[in-house]
């Protein structure tokens, strides 16, 4: 008997391992990706897709302000939007499964404090050099471990609004790619219109919201590690198998998970177990098969 999964796929689904994002990597990495999904469709599973979109987004942002003198720069929640149709066409032409991509907007909160706060690393990596100059134009830069990126508002996603139309088309079959790159954020005006904002939502958070919208029995959390590991890069380094939510909510206060990698998505599986999901794997996309059936990743229930 299938399963109701979402499967979130991380940055390694869609560029190359150096985070490369040229189209032939993207086109690569979203083949190599859909190989494994198309086998769960094909073994029965009902399968929703989401991604990230972090590369892609800051890449188009970064373009919108170089062609700014030659044609009218579009915001981010625009970029937003064109990276769901972008990668959503690619993932369409490599599946062979019917399979559908639902622009989807995920409702935040306009007074969240994640807007004066930004934490979302978007684009590709510059010199420090590079950043202070693009700090000059207001933006906001911050050094990671390999050089300087991007960061932008963050805020977290209330609603996932077009979670319907996708539940519809995955309950007619189709592979559903929907909230990609977190979804579209939204905020809703007093009067009751929807507008577009200026953020990135994480789409681990997104999709743990998205798993509880359409009832799905998993939420997976594709990435490119085989699962959480407790103390990472300490001596006492130990990764996790098979755990609860409540064990796994004390190392995550703890600390064990970094904020900017591991730590989205420990939360994300958190918050879908600890709001009523059966279980969420944190697993290395090559092992999605035997994490479903339970024998890879990190499981939590
Ligand atoms: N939107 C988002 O979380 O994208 P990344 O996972 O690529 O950062």
């Amino acid at each position: 008997m299938g399963e109701r999964l979402v499967i979130a796929l991380g940055g390694n689904a869609m560029t190359a391992p150096d985070g490369s994002a040229s189209p032939q990597d993207q086109r690569a990495a979203v083949e190599a990706a859909m190989k494994h999904v198309g086998s769960l469709a094909a073994a029965g599973h009902q399968v929703m897709l989401t991604h990230g979109n972090g590369p892609q987004v800051g890449n188009l942002l970064l373009k919108n302000q170089i062609a700014a003198d030659v044609v009218p720069p579009v915001p981010l929640d625009w970029c937003g939007a064109q990276t769901q149709g972008t990668i959503g066409t690619l993932i369409l032409n490599a599946l062979t499964h019917p399979a559908a991509v639902v622009v989807t907007r995920t409702l935040v909160d306009a007074a969240d404090p994640a807007f004066e706060d930004p934490v979302k690393p978007i684009g590709r990596y510059f010199t420090e050099q590079e950043a202070r100059r693009l700090e000059r134009l207001g933006q906001t830069w911050r050094r990671f471990e390999r050089g300087w990126r991007r960061v932008v508002a963050s805020p977290e996603p209330r609603e996932i609004l077009d979670a319907p139309a996708a539940a519809a088309l995955l309950d007619r079959g189709y592979v559903v790619v929907a909230a990609g790159g977190g979804g579209v954020p939204v905020v809703r005006g007093t009067d009751g219109r929807l507008r577009g904002v200026e953020a990135v939502v994480d789409k681990d958070l997104a999709a743990a919201l998205l798993a509880r919208s359409i009832g799905a029995s998993a939420l997976v959390i594709a990435t490119d590690v085989p699962c959480a590991v407790a103390g990472y890069g300490t001596p006492a380094a130990r990764p996790i198998r098979e755990t609860t939510a409540a064990e796994l909510r004390l190392l995550h206060a703890a600390g064990h998970f970094a904020r900017g990698s591991m730590g989205p998505k420990v939360e994300a599986a958190l918050r879908f177990v600890e709001h009523g999901g059966a279980r969420a794997v944190i697993c290395s996309l090559d092992d999605l098969g035997a994490a479903i059936t339970g024998t890879a990743g990190t499981v939590v229930r």
